[in-house]
């Protein structure tokens, strides 16, 4: 099975991406637009980051807003079959808050590690923020007219204050070990609208796809891009407790996947995760309803819906 590929700008972009998150919910992003040099950057960051000691990590914990540093095992994004945490450490970046929003929950200012240590971190990392952002809007644009409902994401309250976090990811080089629940990350689907994903050169990710694992190789050119829960219908036998399917009425595929660490290397990548506002109302696109096909779940706020995530997931939060 090949992974497919939408280009970015394409005229026919929505109609690549509108087959691809019918078919698979994963896809290769090529001719985004992001710049190998500022990718380069934000790796070169991360190396320097994570290769320090823990008590100069542990300076910047990842706070209640959750943003900073989530250390090794923090994480288990499968609980169900995990017997340890996820085989990585993390730091989370987020939409700097602005300040009739920091009342709501998840929402603060980002946490840099010491300038005069980390000297250009953040000022990459905001730079690869704010492009992120903007073409993770790109994308949101490129699903609704693909979900037949163009435009819709523009309105006010929808995208304008979009719950955005960057998140860099260091796996150590623990080989996994499947059968007795010890992942690099647990088996999952995203939680919000799309993820846009870089990887280094190191294989793992693996997408549950027709029955079985199927390993999606690295590729520089593009990002890993695949749909949420909020966007699309989660298919994985009988999870149904996570099952939920909202803008397009379970048209589009949100795909489980994981990292199997199967060669022993540490390795890097990079999710960007991209959902609309906090407040936003998500409920099923008027184009994806029909007689015959009348919306099968109620509508919920995508903060909502966010924050019951992390609950479940991460030892840190518990707010
Ligand atoms: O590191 C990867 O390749 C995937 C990470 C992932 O699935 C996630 O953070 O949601
Ligand atoms: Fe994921």
């Amino acid at each position: 099975m090949n992974i497919p590929t939408v280009d970015c700008f394409a005229p026919d972009a929505s109609d690549q991406l509108r087959k691809a998150c019918i078919e698979v919910g994963f896809f290769y992003l090529k001719n985004h637009g992001i710049s190998k040099t500022l990718i380069d950057a934000v790796y070169t960051e991360m190396h320097h980051f994570f290769q320090q000691p823990l008590t100069e990590k542990n300076k910047v914990l990842a706070n209640e807003n959750m943003r900073g540093y989530t250390p090794m095992n923090e994480e288990t994004l499968d609980p169900a079959v995990q017997t340890q945490g996820d085989t990585k450490e993390g730091y989370y970046i987020c939409r700097e808050a602005q300040s009739d929003e920091l009342h709501l929950p998840l929402h603060g200012t980002n946490v840099f590690p010491d300038p005069t240590k980390y000297p250009t971190f953040k000022a990459t990392t905001t730079k690869y923020f704010d492009q992120m952002n903007s073409l993770g809007f790109h994308v949101a644009q490129l699903f609704a007219k693909a979900a037949g409902s163009p435009g819709t994401f523009d309105h006010p309250g929808m995208f304008d204050r979009p719950m955005a976090a960057l998140r860099l990811l260091h796996y150590n080089d623990h080989v996994s070990d499947v059968d007795n629940g010890v992942f690099g990350a647990g088996a999952h689907s995203d939680y919000g609208l799309l993820t846009l994903l870089s990887t280094d050169d190191t294989p793992g990710l693996e997408i549950y796809h027709n029955e079985s694992w199927i390993q999606v190789p690295p590729r520089s050119d593009c990002f890993i891009v695949n749909i949420g829960d909020l966007g699309g219908r989660q298919l994985f036998g009988d999870n149904t407790l996570n099952f939920v399917e909202r803008w397009t009425n379970g048209l589009f595929k949100s795909t489980r996947h994981r990292v199997v660490n199967r060669v022993g290397r540490e390795r890097y990548s990079i999710p960007f995760f991209y959902e609309p506002n906090f407040t936003c109302v998500v409920k099923c696109l008027p184009s994806c309803i029909s007689p015959e096909s009348p919306a099968k779940y109620p509508p919920i706020t995508s903060g909502e819906h966010l924050l019951s995530k992390y609950r479940e997931t991460h030892d840190s939060y518990k707010a």
